[in-house]
């Protein structure tokens, strides 16, 4: 790993840390590059009160000057807007200290538009909002370690009598774990009796952290016409097929980027399509009125990446796993894929493996975005440098024997449904063992738009980090020039044999289908999106002009037609 992410903050605490090294000297960066992503991540219909709170802006504490990276550690501070309201609770002094008034020192100022003040007054009042507070015991709070007379550490009892001096319930120790969160593993664990020293820690706050750094990683990236999106496949069982596996005739790409990056950004879940986008909305809306949550499936594109990123040559370099390791380890992803991925599986192996074409590259001028010497080395805005040598279908999802081979990364993740419910689960007490319904505050009801964007910048810290890895230089113009150096090598690898007077049209097979789906993918840990280009495979198989190898196409059972509108962008 050439990049190296350490990420610092609690939940309610006064904010978040991102200390990112590894990133060269002199990339044109600003806040705004930043901020874009971290106000995307708070977007999603299903979201809760706190994200009403929060205004995410980040400040640069160092590794930036005059709009340019310097070559050192870039420190990244996001304050904490609901801070505010947990000054008490969450203060890093000593109890004592904080009960006789030595308090907490004011924070340091941040960006503009992220002052605390006035920030005290919580999205959904002072306490939590299912009635208990009502009498004096803010729900899932309460029994505490009294209960071990003398076995008890005093923590817990020490909180509580701070809770009582003060007036805070927030500084009632948490002692009722949720089925789903970290809150009784974690508390076992490191010994706490206190479940808000684990839950702070463990909330996915901290993913506005990796989103800063993720967001300086993508403007690296950026600079190279590697461009990284996400959407939404899936809320509970509301579903679309992948908008992106199954490709055109000739290997035509199956969608604009950009048209599918703005149509998803125009919906309230992130999902492409409007019409399965409004029955995401309503799925989520019944499972909150229920009390109950939901979770769902995202897709990560990657276009304009170059043949060469990762290696096969050692377990720890292969890019698959680094992307699936890193993307496993966003909070609630409980399964990842890969191209076709779970629903390879079912296929023969003539259906799953991408036949390869060859097309002299740099015919066209470069589109926008796409520096001219990947453009003259095939690189087209879909597919990266490679050669001119090009897929008729996507099913790897652009990464064989762990490198990428040019064509776009296609990545699936599976999000597990919220594991705070209103509707409780049973828990029974850390302390007492008594049973009791799981803790509760207020919470999302469903983050899959906002678990993608974090994604994005899951996925662009490590390509970033294989890019340092092969390009690598001290500074973004030495990486230039060996990214040039090896486009160069790219745009004349291929000689073409004398008397060849097939330049500037595709050879080799022509027309092949898109990648056939195999329906819903069961499977131990991962659900795959319903029938991954099916019905655009399909199509696309049978279009005239080529010689459509047999069984090219796939069945398409699985294939959803509502998920058919992006597919048919085809440009
Ligand atoms: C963007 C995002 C928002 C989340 N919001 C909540 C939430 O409001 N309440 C909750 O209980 N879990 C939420 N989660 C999930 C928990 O953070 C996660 O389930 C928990 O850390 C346990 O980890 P695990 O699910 O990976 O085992 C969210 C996750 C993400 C990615
Ligand atoms: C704060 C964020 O997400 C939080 C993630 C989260 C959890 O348990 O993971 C629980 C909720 O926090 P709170 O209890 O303060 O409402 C979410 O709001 C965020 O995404 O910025």
């Amino acid at each position: 790993m050439t990049l190296r992410l350490l990420t610092a903050g609690e939940s309610h605490g006064p904010g978040l840390v991102a200390v990112l090294e590894g990133i060269p000297y002199g990339l044109p960066l600003t806040t705004a590059d930043i901020d874009r992503d971290l106000a995307r991540r708070q977007l999603g219909y299903g979201r809760g009160g706190r994200m009403k709170i929060e205004r995410d802006r980040v400040r640069f504490l160092g590794g930036v000057r005059h709009g340019r990276t310097l070559g050192g550690p870039i420190a990244l501070w996001i304050p904490n807007r609901d801070w505010a309201n947990w000054t008490l609770a969450m203060a890093a002094e000593p109890l004592d200290a904080v009960l006789a008034g030595a308090g907490t020192p004011p924070l340091p100022p941040g960006p503009p538009g992220t002052e605390v003040e006035g920030a005290g007054a919580s999205a959904e009042g002072p306490g939590p909002k299912d009635g208990a507070a009502e009498k004096g015991t803010p729900a899932g709070l309460g029994r505490t370690d009294e209960a071990h007379g003398a076995g008890g550490t005093g923590r817990a009892s020490a909180a509580r009598q701070g809770a009582a001096a003060t007036g805070d319930w927030r500084m009632e120790p948490v002692t009722r774990p949720r089925p789903g969160h970290a809150d009784l593993a974690g508390a076992l664990k490191y010994g706490a009796r206190d479940i808000r020293d684990i839950l702070e820690r463990a909330s996915a706050r901290e993913t506005a952290a990796r989103v800063a750094a993720g967001a300086v990683a993508r403007k690296l990236l950026s600079l190279f016409g590697v461009r990284i999106q996400s959407y939404v496949l899936r809320i509970g069982q509301v579903a679309i097929p992948s908008p992106v596996l199954a490709y055109g005739e000739g290997g035509r790409p199956p969608v604009d980027p950009a048209r599918l990056e703005a149509a998803t950004e125009a919906s309230p879940v992130r999902c492409p399509d409007p019409e399965a986008s409004q029955r995401m909305v309503e799925a989520i809306r019944a499972a909150g009125q229920a009390g109950d949550t939901l979770g769902g499936v995202f897709e990560i594109l990657v276009t304009g990446v170059p043949v060469g990123l990762g290696s096969h040559v050692t377990g720890d370099r292969r890019l698959e796993g680094r992307l699936a390791g890193a993307l496993m380890a966003l909070n609630a992803i409980k399964g990842v894929e890969v191209g076709l991925g779970f629903a390879a599986a079912a296929l023969p192996g003539s259906q799953v493996h991408d036949p390869i074409g060859y097309r002299p590259p740099g015919a066209t001028p470069p589109p926008p975005g796409v520096p001219a010497e990947a453009a003259r080395a095939g690189a087209d805005g879909w597919r990266g440098p490679a050669a001119g040598f090009f897929r008729y279908r996507n099913g790897a999802g652009g990464i064989e024997g762990g490198i990428t081979n040019g064509e776009p990364l296609v990545l699936r993740a599976a999000m597990k449904p919220i594991a705070t419910l209103r509707r409780r689960l049973p828990s029974a007490d850390l302390l007492t063992g008594e049973p009791f319904e799981a803790h509760h505050e207020r919470s999302d009801v469903c983050a899959v738009p906002a678990a993608a964007v974090v994604a994005e910048a899951i996925v662009a810290l490590e390509l970033a980090s294989a890019w340092l890895e092969k390009f690598g230089g001290d500074s973004v113009d030495e990486i230039r020039r060996n990214y040039a150096a090896y486009c160069q090598r790219l745009a004349t690898w291929v000689r073409p044999a004398a008397g060849d007077d097939k330049a500037g049209g595709a050879r080799g097979i022509g027309g092949i289908g898109g990648t056939g789906g195999a329906g819903e993918a069961g499977g131990a840990g991962a659900r795959g999106a319903a029938g991954q280009g099916g019905a655009a495979g399909r199509r696309a198989g049978a279009s005239p002009g080529g010689t459509p190898p047999a069984g090219t196409g796939g069945s398409a059972d699985g294939g959803d037609p509502a998920g058919g509108g992006t597919g048919r962008e085809a440009r």
